[in-house]
């Protein structure tokens, strides 16, 4: 092993491509690139049956069928085909509910696009959570009645790695006759997922989360009861009417490759990678005292740490530090932003311990040797950015 190798705990803002992946797309890149929707010749009709068997793999690791499943470039375009398509469909139909209930620690384009139909005449009631990152789920009965539209609550947090209690969710949701959409980026291939026991009627995956390709996702849209959806881009009428634009099949395969590799290893990553964690979190515990962990320990994805470093410390400086180790503050998206993370403030964590925290993501590649090598090497970090004054 080279020693100046950067340990990778980033898995929440994407993961490497697993080998297996990468061998699987090979030939749809190099040997047939054909457009799968050219089905009058045998290498289109190949690409489009190796397209359909990567869509029946990606149904199988969430318990849907095939034609349930809509490809799309990944969960920022299928959360907003879900929420939008479903809220402005249920207008074209003449449907009077216009709410649409969220929780204010959800991923930007799920809080963006029901923004973006607040100007369309919707009424978005985004729902605080509680100091674990949970729902409440009273509060969240309170909010869906008989003029709320849609439901939509992610399953695993990419900040705080928080699940969410999907099955009481979509009971309520169903019960007050609203749609039922979770963001599952975070949580496919960590936890197990079934759109039948959530009651889900929208589920939004990525590939480049578990372990396939960048610019690729999937939207589960659920046919008993049937749910429609208006497209967002006009074009060819690809993907049944819901998403047009050609197919990239070497990209599909990859979604394929990694949902099957999921459905079957994806219990056995979660119990190494939980190991992992508290391994890591024992290591610094011993050598950070006074470090906390935010959001709920129990309901919580294999692999995550949310971490503010007692203080006064900032984060940005623990990662100057510490260059062989490759965490965040945040997400990978809202990084760059001079505000501190919107998830931990909902989580009531005052400014100055935000600015002390960071993101820790343990995946499917990660050794133990990384973990012992970034437990002394963060808590380094903290010693020297603590050392430096905080803020500076
Ligand atoms: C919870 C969650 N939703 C949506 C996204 C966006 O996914 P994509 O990068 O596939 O658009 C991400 C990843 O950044 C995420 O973590
Ligand atoms: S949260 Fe992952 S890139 Fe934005």
């Amino acid at each position: 092993m080279r020693p100046n190798r950067p340990i990778y705990l980033d898995n929440h803002a994407t993961t490497p491509v697993d080998p297996r992946v990468l061998a699987a797309m090979r030939p749809w890149w190099e040997e047939n690139f054909a457009n799968p929707h050219s089905v009058e010749h045998a290498m289109g009709r190949a690409a489009e049956e190796a397209v359909e068997q990567a869509r029946a793999e990606i149904a199988e690791l969430i318990g849907a069928e095939a034609r349930e499943v809509v490809l799309t470039s990944g969960a920022t375009e299928s959360n907003n085909l879900a929420i939008k398509g479903a809220a402005r469909f249920a207008v074209q139909q003449g449907s009077e509910r216009r709410r649409i209930v969220t929780l204010a620690t959800e991923h930007k384009c799920v809080l963006e696009s029901i923004r973006d139909l607040a100007a369309e005449g919707f009424e978005p009631a985004i729902l605080p959570v509680g100091p674990d990152g949970l729902a409440d789920l009273d509060r969240l009965r309170q909010a869906v009645d008989d003029r709320t539209l849609l439901v939509s609550v992610m399953a695993v947090n990419n900040e705080i790695g928080v699940v969410q209690d999907l099955a009481a969710i979509g009971a309520l949701a169903r019960e007050a006759g609203a749609l039922f959409h979770t963001d599952a980026a975070q949580a496919a291939g960590r936890i197990p997922l079934d759109v039948e026991a959530i009651r889900a009627d929208l589920l939004s995956l990525s590939g480049h989360k578990i372990y396939g390709p960048k610019g690729i996702g999937a939207l589960y849209v659920r046919r008993r009861p049937r749910v429609r959806l208006a497209p967002l881009f006009s074009g060819g009428g690809q993907e049944r009417g819901f998403r047009s634009g050609t197919l990239p099949a070497p990209l599909v395969v990859g979604l394929g490759e990694a949902a099957r590799i999921a459905a079957i290893e994806g219990m056995l990553d979660a119990g190494r990678v939980s190991e992992q964690r508290d391994i890591l979190l024992r290591g610094l515990e011993a050598r950070v005292p006074g470090i906390r962990v935010n959001g709920s320990r129990a309901a919580r994805v294999p692999g995550n740490l949310n971490l503010t470093f007692p203080g006064p410390v900032d984060a940005q400086g623990i990662m100057q530090a510490a260059p062989g180790v490759c965490v965040s503050t945040g997400s990978a998206c809202s990084s760059a932003a001079v505000e501190p993370s919107y998830v931990l403030r909902a989580l009531g964590i005052p400014e100055a311990e935000a600015r002390a925290t960071l993101r820790i993501g343990i995946g499917r590649f990660t050794s133990p040797a990384d973990v012992d090598r970034a437990a002394a090497a963060l808590a380094e970090g903290w010693r020297a950015a603590s050392a430096s004054g905080a803020g500076e």
